[in-house]
């Protein structure tokens, strides 16, 4: 469904097109991605670093606008920040002078809403986090303040949740550990996820489909279904169709098997 009909898809991401403007001139950052994310479907983003996989993300966010082309939610052009889409980032952000559960509240403050105390609690307790409301980041380890992160993400009840390279900052043990916990809250409650991050086992632990972008600048080079039913366990992660499809994906990108959309030095206005 990578170039399907916007009207089905939940997000639709149509010719984006960013030019940064820098000192130096013109950076094409990305150049004419065009992809789809259905209803409640988990994809990845993966690519060469430096190929514009934040840049797409924070667009997708309404975070900051394209040079040209556009994004859909259900349809209906993103022009900036929106309260349908949720975003994690590979920093938990908490304030360091608020407790856990001020954290959580933030938002809603700055909104000038309530929030739903039973909706955070259930959030809290699914990821282990009961009892820990009135700690401060500094008392809390990463992996901890990362779960913070995406209970005050999810706190808002997005209908899509943005994770860029939510659990890049973490050791391998609880980056696993924080893949079972994705993959739990979106069995719990499925919703709409785009996660970029470098680690492909992550990407088809998670996701639905990989989509590998091209170097800078960034478009969509291929996509990878992910065949496997969830949950999904680790002894899935060391069968032989995971090792062939890890290294496929790897190939297109270390291997350079997915080629630039056009030279970098091209100038850009
Ligand atoms: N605000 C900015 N101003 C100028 N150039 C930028 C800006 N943000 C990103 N870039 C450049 O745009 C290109 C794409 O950056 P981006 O961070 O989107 O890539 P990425 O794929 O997420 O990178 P990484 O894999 O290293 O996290 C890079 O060359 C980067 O230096």
């Amino acid at each position: 469904m990578s170039a399907g009909d916007p009207r089905t898809a939940k997000l639709s991401v149509r010719d984006a097109t960013k030019v940064y403007q820098t000192a130096s001139g013109g950076l094409l950052a990305l150049d004419g991605c065009s992809l789809d994310v259905r209803a409640n479907e988990v994809v990845s983003i993966v690519g060469p670093s430096g190929c514009g996989k934040t840049t797409l993300l924070w667009s997708m966010s309404g975070l900051h606008g394209l040079t040209r082309g556009e994004i859909l939610l259900d349809g209906q052009r993103i022009t900036g920040p929106h309260p349908d889409i949720g975003i994690v980032f590979q920093e938990a952000n908490l304030l360091p002078w608020r407790n856990l559960d001020a954290n959580i509240n933030f938002p809603f403050e700055i909104k000038g809403t309530t929030p739903d105390r039973a909706w955070i609690n259930h959030l809290l307790h699914r990821v282990g986090l009961d009892g820990f409301g009135g700690k401060f980041p500094r008392e809390l380890s990463g992996g901890m303040q990362q779960r913070a992160a995406i209970v005050r993400a999810l706190s808002l009840k997005p209908s899509v949740l943005l994770m860029d390279e939510p659990f890049g900052a973490l050791d391998s043990f609880t980056r696993d550990e924080m893949n079972r916990l994705v993959e739990e809250i979106w069995l719990d409650a499925p919703t709409t996820i785009v996660f970029i991050t470098h680690s492909i086992e992550e990407a088809i632990f998670l996701s639905d489909r990989v989509i590998v972008l091209s170097p800078r600048p960034g478009r969509v080079a291929k996509e990878y279904v992910v065949p496997f039913a969830r949950p999904r366990s680790f002894e899935i992660m060391a069968t032989k169709e995971v090792f062939d499809l890890t290294n496929a994906i790897k190939l297109d990108i270390v291997g350079g098997r997915v080629a630039r959309s056009r030279p970098v030095t091209e100038p850009v206005h």
